[in-house]
């Protein structure tokens, strides 16, 4: 079940997101929240630097391997304004963090893409329950997805072909 406290700390990941479109990187914000409440970590998508890894879900995980115990990993919630592609969540079991809470899904951003014209990715898009099985996953949440939607929108307005 997604909670108000959940929906605020995706809301953050809508702020991150569109802190990323102005930098020129892709909308997409991530918070790491400890099992305590405590916001560990935040990054937004850095593809822009010319690294297209350069996802904050996948910096999120590598700084939980490096600064957390296994048992405060697996305690903890990724927030993230878009699910994780398939790279961020091998990274994420492999790591061992816990729950992941997206506001809109793969699908719906493959939905999206299609209409906008983009490109297909050079990685499938998959389903976090297709790469990692056993982690609690909860999204999409439809009045935040909408804002992300219009993130997207934008981002491919101004920086079509860019990246
Ligand atoms: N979740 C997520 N999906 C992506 N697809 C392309 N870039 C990203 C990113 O930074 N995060």
């Amino acid at each position: 079940m997604v909670t108000d406290g959940d929906v605020r700390y995706l809301r953050r990941c809508g702020e991150l997101a569109a802190e990323a479109l102005e930098e020129g990187d892709e909308p997409f914000g991530s918070v790491l929240v400890g099992g305590d409440g405590t916001v560990l970590g935040e990054d937004h998508n850095r593809v822009a630097s010319g690294d297209r890894t350069r996802h904050p879900e996948f910096a999120l995980a590598r700084w939980a391997a490096a600064h957390m115990t296994p048992e405060e990993r697996a305690a903890a919630t990724v927030y993230t304004s878009g699910e994780h592609c398939p790279m961020c969540a091998a990274a994420h079991a492999w790591v061992g963090l816990g729950r992941i809470v997206y506001a809109s899904s793969s699908e719906q951003l493959a939905s999206w893409s299609a209409e906008l014209g983009v490109p297909e990715p050079p990685v499938r898009t998959l389903p976090i329950q297709d790469i990692a099985p056993g982690v609690m996953v909860e999204g999409p949440v439809p009045e935040l997805a909408e804002e992300v939607r219009a993130l997207h929108r934008r981002f491919h307005a101004r920086f079509r072909g860019a990246l």
